[in-house]
């Protein structure tokens, strides 16, 4: 299959961990400007296939490419975020003591330290980067109050947006709407359908409501490899994926 294409390209991947295989011969394609759903019971490998992608694991076999040519068990951590791979873990971690605006700032991509970051002159273009992904995460209105102030919710679109500053051409969101209320949740899945509209992104989550109002294909992982593939209907009727995880 050509890569040429696709944002991540994983074929015949394997990890083992002292012995227990938790990725087992993975291959997983997305297309540029993608978003794709990730479900699975626990213990699938979601995690520790993100890992690998972000150079946190490495595996033991098989080949990770990125953006089409990018050969990512070359690299390391640090590399793979600035060529453009972001992540957001499922727990929040702003810097509470700022205010949302200064949040991200001090995301923008490129070099800076917290004193000339907060208190150069912004440039016009870093001033329209942080307007647009204000209106994007929903946080116009509160700009200048304290992330500390924010609900659980709006923390996680914090946290997404100060990803977004970081313009990266890939995005792994893990689990965003843990915790959310339903309204809360039904913003997230809009929002990342924005993002998706000039980036791509892997969700990885467990609520199947949240991941039926994103209504993209659907990747379902069982111990370490694709289960099953396709629409959310497509893979909802696959009885292997209601016996192993939805039938639960
Ligand atoms: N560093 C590690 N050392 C040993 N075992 C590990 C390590 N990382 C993951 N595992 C094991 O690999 C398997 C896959 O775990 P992983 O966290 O990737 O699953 P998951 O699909 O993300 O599950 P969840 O939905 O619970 O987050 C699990 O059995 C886990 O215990």
């Amino acid at each position: 299959m050509s890569k040429s294409n696709t944002i991540l390209y994983l074929d015949g991947v394997s990890v083992s961990f002292d012995g227990f295989r938790a990725i087992n011969n993975l291959s997983l394609v997305l297309d540029k400007g993608e978003m794709r759903a990730i479900i699975g019971p626990n213990g699938a490998g979601k995690t520790t296939m993100m890992d690998i992608v972000t150079g946190k694991t490495r595996p033991d076999s098989g080949e990770v490419f990125f953006d089409g040519e990018i050969d990512l068990t070359r690299h390391d951590e640090a590399e793979i975020a600035m060529m453009g791979i972001g992540r957001k873990f499922q727990k929040p971690t702003v810097f509470e003591s700022h205010s949302i605006e200064d949040n991200l700032v001090l995301s923008l991509k490129g070099p800076r330290s917290i004193f000339p970051a907060l208190f150069h002159r912004r440039s016009f273009e870093e001033t329209r980067r942080i307007d647009e992904i204000l209106a994007t995460t929903r946080l116009e209105a509160k700009r200048h109050d304290l992330a500390a102030n924010l609900s659980h919710g709006q923390k996680q679109w914090l946290e997404i947006g100060m990803l977004l500053a970081q313009d990266p051409k890939l995005l792994l969101v893990d689990e965003p709407v843990a915790g959310m209320t339903d309204a809360e949740t039904e913003e997230t899945a809009r929002l990342l359908k924005e993002i998706a509209k000039t980036r791509s992104v892997v969700v990885v989550e467990h609520d199947m409501h949240f991941v039926r109002e994103l209504g993209v294909k659907v990747t379902c992982l069982h111990e370490g490899s694709v289960l099953s593939e396709g629409s959310l209907d497509f893979v909802s009727a696959d009885e292997r994926v209601v016996e192993v995880y939805l039938g639960r």
